[in-house]
């Protein structure tokens, strides 16, 4: 919510809607039984669940009744969510505090049709869209390089949160896409077992380093970039740029900071733009190890996905944008139910690290406890988000989402037909999803002792009909916009993330006061644990 727009408008808990929203909850919401409301309601089924871009949604085992949406609907409305969508739409700075736009949809924009959609899009967006092709075409054919390069087998990422959890999380969904012959490897903590570990089973003349950071100055991926290239240094490799074994030519980055990359000594560097969230950037060059991965053709496609749901963000009636319906859902479990998570059980393998990818998209972009003019906030934001891939949560958590005192709503994302491999399996895969949430729609009664099960228990099902790149695109964007919605509702930035700073700070602040031996002011527990550290 950019800082007009936000001026203009109430606080959502200020709104007549929130109002009605708690009369409704006391009266009606707190006691809502799933089970009698599809007993009362037939049509419950085809009221809350709807087909959107390359996914199917069924939101009818949710705890939620016509009328609470229709407020949530009106609360929407209230906050002038219409208009927040359409500012950042329209490249507005929807990020006030760093003074940016959230432009990573214009990313995934086809070069046209801008107008057709987006009919007054202002000149300097339409000039950023010409960029982000070039940029794009460049990125593709440097991808299709290293793909036909039999020299190289083995491409290390390195770079952390943004720049390494969204296009790992792809290159795993989309292993079927991707290419024979090549290993990726996704090197992120700055504990140094890690990048070891991979620099073990890695030759300096077959390996290339992508050094993926949007502000080139992140601490863990500049002591791992500098430990690669010492250990490709003594691997024979060479700075000169005409060596066979040079730097330049294993070591590219994915950097806004060019003027870095080249102080570092690469010469390959593919730059993006602030407009793009770190969180937000797999679209951008952050993606090539996506497009080495599964080539020109499935990186498109992976956009094209991202776009369609981008258009049906924009141009759908709220009761109908499923963004939107979640985003509300997401006002309505936190602000009126009081749970303070949501457990997201992919049930795919390939989408094992999904839920770690949600983690940062939705926690740091909406885990603020204050608005954009910087005021408390007196409700609750983002939810504990949360999960593993199915069956396997089944055998670990899922016992306390049955049981538990806790209401924890949960979300299956599953697809219809399987992977390349043993695609038999796959009914068993998805009917165990599908039964989870009738077992904690239905429960288990009284009479049947320790195996009583409340039920009543919420979740959504979201069924693509395969885990493909348009899918697994519009999938990822119907998150990034849920999270837009939500966090416009509740008034705050969704964009900027300066809660991460201070650790930063004192991380580096703890370095140089222990070589100055200078503790003034430090808390004793923090002196007394630096001082059992290693010199
Ligand atoms: O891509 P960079 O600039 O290295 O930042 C990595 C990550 O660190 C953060 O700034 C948090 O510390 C994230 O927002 C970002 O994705």
């Amino acid at each position: 919510m950019n800082r007009e727009c936000a001026t203009q408008r109430k606080r959502c808990d200020e709104t007549p809607a929130w109002q009605l929203l708690q009369q409704h909850y006391d009266a009606e919401g707190r006691s809502l039984d799933l089970r009698a409301a599809f007993a009362d309601d037939a049509a419950r089924l085809d009221q809350f669940s709807q087909q959107a871009p390359h996914l199917l949604a069924d939101l009818s085992k949710n705890l939620i009744d016509r009328q609470s949406e229709q407020l949530l609907l009106q609360l929407a409305r209230d906050c002038g969510l219409e208009q927040a969508r359409d500012a950042m739409f329209a490249g507005a700075e929807v990020n006030a505090s760093e003074g940016r736009a959230a432009m990573h949809w214009l990313l995934r924009q086809p070069a046209n049709g801008l107008e057709s959609w987006l009919p007054d899009s202002p000149a300097f967006v339409r000039e950023a869209l010409a960029d982000v092709h070039d940029s794009l075409a460049q990125m593709l054919a440097l991808a299709e390089q290293v793909r036909a390069n039999p020299q190289i087998t083995d491409i290390v990422n390195i770079g952390i949160g943004g720049s390494d959890l969204g296009p790992a999380m792809v290159v795993n969904a989309l292993e079927d896409w991707r290419i024979a012959g090549k290993r990726f490897h996704f090197v992120s903590n700055v504990d140094g077992h890690e990048l070891g570990h991979v620099l073990a089973q890695t030759r300096p003349e077959s390996t290339l380093f992508l050094v993926a950071s949007k502000s080139f100055t992140t601490l863990e991926t500049m002591v791992n970039a500098h430990s690669a290239r010492d250990w490709f240094l003594a691997q024979g490799g060479s700075d000169d740029r005409s060596a066979a074994l040079s730097i330049s030519k294993h070591f590219w980055a994915l950097t806004t900071n060019t003027e870095a990359a080249a102080a570092f000594g690469i010469d390959t560097t593919l730059g993006f733009w602030d407009w793009v969230g770190g969180r937000y950037s797999l679209w951008s060059v952050i993606g090539l190890p996506i497009a080495i991965a599964v080539g020109v053709e499935s990186f498109r496609a992976l956009l094209q996905g991202a776009h369609d749901m981008d258009v049906h963000f924009k141009t759908a009636p709220l009761a109908q944008n499923l963004p939107v319906r979640l985003g509300l859902l997401d006002i309505w479990y936190r602000n009126f139910q009081g749970f303070a998570t949501r457990c997201v059980a992919p049930y795919s393998h390939g989408l094992r690290r999904l839920s770690a990818y949600l983690q940062q998209l939705e926690m740091e972009s909406n885990g603020k406890g204050r608005d954009v003019h910087n005021q408390p906030l007196p409700y609750a934001t983002s939810p504990v988000v949360w999960g593993e891939p199915g069956t396997n949560g089944q055998h670990a958590f899922f016992q306390m989402i049955h049981q538990g005192r806790d209401v924890i709503p949960v979300e299956f994302i599953a697809a219809r037909e399987g992977g390349k491999n043993l695609a038999s399996h796959q009914n068993n895969l998805v009917i165990n999803a599908i039964a989870q949430a009738q077992a904690l729609l239905v429960g288990r009664t009284e009479e049947q002792g320790p195996k009583y099960c409340p039920g009543n228990r919420p979740s959504t099902f979201l069924l693509m009909d395969k885990l493909t790149p348009t899918s697994l695109g519009a999938l990822i964007a119907l998150y990034e916009h849920r999270v837009f919605v939500s966090g416009a509702l509740w008034g705050i930035n969704s964009f900027d993330q300066w809660g991460v700073e201070l650790g930063k700070q004192l991380a580096k602040d703890l370095f140089a006061r222990r070589d100055q031996g200078d503790w003034q002011g430090v808390d004793p527990s923090t002196v007394a644990l630096v001082s059992r550290l290693a010199p």
